[in-house]
């Protein structure tokens, strides 16, 4: 199959006439071209918390002109900082969906260096801040606060720090080193970001979609603004293919159905990303917050539980670091996990016996995983080295591959900002389509809504607020330790 110019190698999954009789009918049945319309043309996808889920208008070659007007103030401050070379330095500051997808262009586009230094700084931990500001001259620094709901406590916290820092090195006008980016410009003013500095989204751009709104500033000012539309482009092509593709040609539908089978049929627990490009290393984490956040659910839109195994967890890591850490497990452990490749056909640097190094990996460890090797087989190659016979079988035991193990091969011609854009809108609409399936809302994050509602409260009895009755004994004990450790 061929999205957007990668080509995506589904045959080392499961198949047969019936299953795709079979999924097609489920498709129908689910509603799948009504869901996909509403989820296209911005009707309300995100039913629980009723609003859309609009984010392929963010990379449509025409958005709106809302869109188009936001678009042009964003380029035309980049225009400026890059004409009149300011600031070598920026601290991104943001975390999930404000964070991973600009750490993946830059680090995918900006891997050889750029001219202008970049520090992500994500965790509450105050490790990140004090690494994030350290080594940069803050006369010289733009911090940029990445943030949809302006509430999010780290990004608050450590954007707090970095202005505190800007203030406390005598820069004279702090908030001229400070831009927003926000669906709530007005919480981003009240903290004294300029108008000017203030970059807006909307309300329905979910958090984990955010790397095609303006959170892409980043990008553009350490990069370039072409990569930022060269994604969009490359995303919009694969929305394309997705509304049109008949369903049997549709690269987002067959994945999505063979994930499908593998998680609820199957009962694989998890799905392993290895894409064989050192640039792609944020690509996995990017993919597991997509998936994860989109798919860890187990009820259906009428609340009810929808009674087979939901998203997988994902994991992974670059081939072929991966190879030396955990592949052994997907070998010959006793789960196994179906594997999604990822390789460019071409390189962009000039030493060509690497790529194909890199490439005969990447198809030597599919192959592994596809086609196995036999107790027969592995008996007759220690035979054939002069193993004496009895030892020789025993040692086949620990050799035998079983094989059968599905996995997808993704090949993009070369990584360029258009099939890296397309890419993550391929992974977009797969996870669209098994929530659809799945009956579940891909949209909210009630989990991780709750999680943060408890560190609020104790993060205040940790400040001298009365510690709530109901946290269990070891909690209780906990909170008690920490706050005298804190006095
Ligand atoms: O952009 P923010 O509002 O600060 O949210 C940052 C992140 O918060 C939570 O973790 C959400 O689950 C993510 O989807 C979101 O990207």
């Amino acid at each position: 199959m061929r999205a957007a110019d990668i080509d995506i190698d589904i045959s080392g999954q499961g198949s047969s006439p019936g299953l795709a009789a079979a999924s097609e009918a489920l498709l129908l049945a689910r509603d799948f071209p009504q869901m996909r319309e509403r989820l296209l043309t911005g009707g309300v996808a995100n039913v629980t918390e009723e609003r859309a889920a609009w984010h392929s208008a963010l990379r449509a070659p025409a958005p709106t002109e809302e869109i188009a007007a936001e678009r042009q103030r964003l380029n035309a401050f980049v225009r400026m900082a890059d004409s009149e070379r300011r600031w070598r330095n920026i601290v991104h500051i943001g975390i999930g969906g404000s964070d991973w997808g600009v750490r993946l262009a830059v680090s995918a586009f900006g891997y050889a260096g750029t001219w202008r230094q970049v520090h992500f700084v994500a965790n509450i931990d105050g490790h990140a801040i004090e690494g994030g500001l350290a080594g940069f001259d803050p006369h010289d620094t733009l911090i940029v606060l990445a943030s949809k709901s302006f509430t999010t406590a780290e990004t608050l916290q450590n954007g707090q720090r970095a202005i505190e820092w800007l203030q406390g090195s005598g820069v004279s006008d702090p908030y001229q080193q400070v831009v927003a980016i926000t669906a709530r410009p007005d919480v981003a003013r009240e903290w004294g970001v300029p108008d000017t500095h203030i970059f807006k989204f909307w309300d329905w751009v979910g958090g984990r979609f955010s790397l095609w709104s303006a959170v892409s500033l980043t990008t553009a000012l350490a990069v370039s603004a072409d990569v930022v539309a060269g994604m969009q482009a490359g995303a919009a092509a694969m929305d394309a293919h997705f509304a049109e593709a008949p369903f049997a040609e549709n690269a987002p539908v067959q994945m999505a159905l063979s994930g499908i089978v593998n998680r609820s049929v199957l009962d694989y627990g998890s799905l392993n990303i290895a894409p064989y490009d050192f640039r792609l290393a944020n690509l996995v984490p990017y993919i597991q917050q997509l998936e994860m956040e989109s798919l860890g659910k187990s009820v259906n839109l009428a609340g009810e539980p929808v009674g087979v195994p939901t998203g997988p967890a994902v994991w992974g890591m670059p081939g072929t670091d991966a190879q030396h850490t955990f592949f052994q497990w997907l070998h010959q452990g006793s789960d196994g996990a179906p594997v999604d490749f990822i390789v460019c056909q071409h390189a962009d640097h000039g030493w060509p016996e690497h790529h194909k190094s890199l490439l005969a990996n990447c198809l030597a460890q599919r192959e592994a995983l596809l086609t196995g090797k036999s107790f027969e087989e592995v008996l007759q190659d220690s035979l054939n080295e002069g193993v004496p016979e009895e030892r020789a079988r025993w040692l086949a035991h620990h050799k035998v591959h079983a094989g059968g193990r599905p996995s997808n091969l993704i090949v993009l011609p070369r990584l360029s900002p258009y099939t890296l854009g397309a890419l993550l809108a391929l992974y977009e609409h797969k996870v669209f389509v098994q929530a659809v399936i799945w009956g579940i809302n891909p949209f909210d994050q009630w989990g991780v809504e709750y999680g943060k509602m408890l560190a609020k409260g104790i993060a205040g009895e940790l400040s001298g607020k009365a510690a709530d009755p109901k946290h269990d004994a070891s909690t209780t004990h906990w909170v008690k330790r920490f706050k005298e450790s804190l006095r």
